[in-house]
């Protein structure tokens, strides 16, 4: 039971020169001391407590390889990779206090933060991480999920179920959240009773099917009331077509093109206030011809390259 981190891997991918300079992927892009980053949170732990089916693990090596060979487009930005918070057994306190304070270390340097889970437990360390580095902020957490991640810590402590109850636990008074896509029979009604009680946000995966706008207002006003937004993408708010690689894949889902627009919509809005974005609960080994990190990889090219 450890945790370590690991130096940013290589990346490599096609290579195009006879196309010119314009011919330009992602993996072309990756240097040190650059605007934007990536982190990843390479962990088991908080999926495994929550009783799901692991391999989230292995999701920012997934994710690196997706995203490596997407093509740059024009005025690309260049990025850097921070490495891996690697979680080896249940150490999954000590992870989440590791990246934490990886996450607030780097928002010192890099304008836009994406930390590649790893579970949704990353999302406990993700603003934690925010917070160190903004204490005295209005932070407004956006997620975009199937679940509502409101489920209490049991005896062996919190996981990928727990993030938001967890961070309301931290301070109640400025607890906001908005989770959007949610599916009425993936939670359970003790769940949306907290959520009430807790005055969360909640825009449902049917009422976005009907409408790709339906969220923009509720998270136009999160955006409006908070100084920092903290956007939190876990890739099982898509339909299992898109994104069978997760520990629960949802039936229905929202379409790929309304959480495209939904991510746009959020970085045009929220601009400099959205420093710290994460994408999770991507799970390689039931990804199929690797649709899942792809999908991740899109969500995840959109939040490093757009300003
Ligand atoms: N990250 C959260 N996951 C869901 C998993 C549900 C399931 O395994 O069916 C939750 O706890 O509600
Ligand atoms: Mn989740
Ligand atoms: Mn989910």
């Amino acid at each position: 039971m450890s945790v370590t981190r690991t130096q940013a891997p290589e990346w490599t991918g096609r290579l195009d020169p006879e196309d010119g300079s314009d011919a330009i992927r992602l993996h072309q892009l990756v240097t040190p001391d650059a605007k934007r980053a990536v982190i990843g949170f390479a962990c088991d732990a908080g999926v495994k407590r929550n009783k799901g089916r692991v391999g989230a693990k292995d999701g920012p090596a997934a994710l690196r390889q997706a995203l490596a060979n997407l093509a740059a487009p024009q005025n690309a930005l260049a990025f850097s990779d921070l490495g891996d918070v690697v979680v080896t057994g249940d150490a999954l306190e000590a992870g989440q206090d590791t990246l934490a304070n990886a996450i607030a270390d780097a928002l010192s340097l890099h304008d836009r933060l994406v930390v590649l889970g790893g579970g949704h437990e990353t999302a406990f360390a993700s603003y934690q991480g925010l917070r160190k580095r903004y204490p005295d902020a209005r932070i407004g957490i956006l997620n975009l999920d199937a679940h509502l991640d409101l489920r209490l810590p049991g005896e062996a402590g919190g996981s990928s179920g727990t993030p938001f109850a967890q961070i309301r636990a931290l301070d109640p008074e400025r607890f906001d959240y908005l989770c959007v896509g949610y599916a009425e029979e993936a939670n359970t009604q003790a769940l949306f009773k907290r959520a009430q009680d807790w005055g969360v946000g909640l825009v449902r995966d049917h009422d976005l099917i009907s409408d790709p706008l339906a969220a923009n207002r509720a998270i136009s006003e999160l955006i409006a009331r908070n100084d920092r937004v903290y956007l939190t993408i876990d890739i099982d708010v898509l339909s299992h077509c898109q994104a069978p690689g997760v520990s629960a894949p949802a039936a229905r889902g929202v379409p790929l093109a309304t959480i495209e627009q939904i991510v746009g919509f959020v970085i045009a809005k929220a601009g400099d206030r959205l420093a710290l974005a994460d994408l999770v609960e991507l799970c390689p080994a039931y990804d199929q011809d690797g649709v899942t990190a792809k999908t991740a990889a899109l969500l995840a090219r959109r939040l490093l390259m757009s300003v």
